[in-house]
């Protein structure tokens, strides 16, 4: 309980969470670095920080992170930026001897058109979804280096491939968010325009609604990331997720009950779909002991509270 753990990205929306988790669990030597404090792309900046922290753990939750029109729009900060940051973290962690390293990539390192569900062993089979192959092969990076150290020196670093997370402290920037927060967002304030007006104006989602996506509520997260940092993992690469997906339509009819909107919902199909699925076989991660515990419906009304709450100061990313 008295490891000393750095959380790279603590006050994100999954570093703060598992901030939350650890310390709820009684680890009382945690550290963090705002992005202000420790720019995590300076590589010089990043040794002295290890030189000086001596961390016996580290988590990495800190990345340029975005929806799909962010990821499209900017290939080479999504490239270059994550690169740098996981690199220098990985690479100072291994020389600053620390043995424990939770690095956290994305469902979207699978190949656009792998079989479903996605198992570990389909990563670098086929092309990448081009919306988000810039961010995927960032990421595909960090999974080998982490597994190279693994291999060649026996050190306890894996890779954990969350699925699509939402939650409280997500970003609800219409341009740079992911779907639900947006769709959070934009059926919440239809929903207060309408009552002001007294009619109900549609909401305007994006692409065709027919892909799907399975979400994993990100307070689960911080728990598989907990249970990550107090077991031992025989393998490199863990999926974690719930295994369960459903149409965008089809989230999109569950948000707009959850906050009451009515009115019609039209599809810009100008809009990227992105890839059509990218359901992940979460056995491996079950196997290992950890399974999900909130489902999509509680995990929503829980997010909109949040969000009502926080009108006014929630995070909006810019790029
Ligand atoms: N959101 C999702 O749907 C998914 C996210 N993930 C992964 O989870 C991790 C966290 O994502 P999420 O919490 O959603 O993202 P957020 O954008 O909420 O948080 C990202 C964090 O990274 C930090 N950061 C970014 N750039 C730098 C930098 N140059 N130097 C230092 N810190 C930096 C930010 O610090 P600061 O606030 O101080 O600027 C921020 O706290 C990422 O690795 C992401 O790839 C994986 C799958 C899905
Ligand atoms: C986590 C994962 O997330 C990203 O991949 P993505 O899942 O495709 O991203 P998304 O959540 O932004 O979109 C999901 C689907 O939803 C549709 N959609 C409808 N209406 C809105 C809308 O208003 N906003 C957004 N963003 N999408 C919308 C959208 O057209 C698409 O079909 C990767 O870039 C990468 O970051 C990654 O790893």
């Amino acid at each position: 309980m008295n490891k000393k753990i750095y959380i790279a990205g603590h006050r994100g929306m999954v570093g703060s969470s598992i901030w939350r988790a650890l310390e709820a669990k009684g680890y009382a030597n945690l550290i963090g670095r705002t992005s202000a404090e420790l720019d995590l792309k300076n590589q010089n900046a990043v040794v002295d920080f290890f030189q000086t922290e001596k961390p016996e753990v580290v988590i990495d939750a800190a990345a340029r992170v975005g929806g799909i029109m962010a990821n499209s729009s900017f290939p080479y900060q999504f490239l270059m930026e994550n690169m740098q940051i996981q690199n220098n973290l990985i690479d100072s962690a291994f020389h600053s001897d620390v043995q424990k390293f939770i690095f956290l990539g994305s469902s979207c390192i699978y190949p656009k058109f792998a079989p479903q569900p996605l198992k570990e062993e389909y990563l670098l089979t086929a092309p990448l979804e081009p919306t988000n192959e810039w961010y995927a092969i960032a990421k595909i990076t960090g999974v080998k280096a982490c597994e190279s150290i693994r291999k060649q020196y026996g050190k306890d670093y894996i890779s954990l491939m969350p699925t699509n997370l939402y939650g409280p402290y997500d970003n609800f920037d219409l341009n740079t968010s992911h779907v639900l927060p947006a769709m959070i967002r934009k059926f919440h304030e239809a929903k207060e325009k309408n009552e002001a007006i007294g009619v109900s104006e549609p909401v305007e989602l994006w692409g065709s609604g027919n892909p799907m996506r399975e979400f994993l509520y990100v307070e689960d997260l911080a728990d598989a990331v907990v249970f990550a940092l107090e077991n031992e993992f025989h393998d490199n690469l863990y999926n974690v997720g719930t295994g369960v997906d459903l149409t965008i339509r089809e989230l999109a009819q569950l948000i707009q009950r959850t906050v009451g909107h009515t009115g019609e919902i039209l599809w810009d199909v100008d809009k990227p779909d992105g890839t059509p699925r990218k359901l992940m076989d979460v056995s491996k991660m079950e196997n290992a002991g950890w399974k999900a515990k909130v489902g999509l419906e509680e995990g929503i009304a829980k997010t909109y509270q949040w969000f009502l709450e926080h009108q006014g100061t929630f995070k909006e990313v810019k790029i």
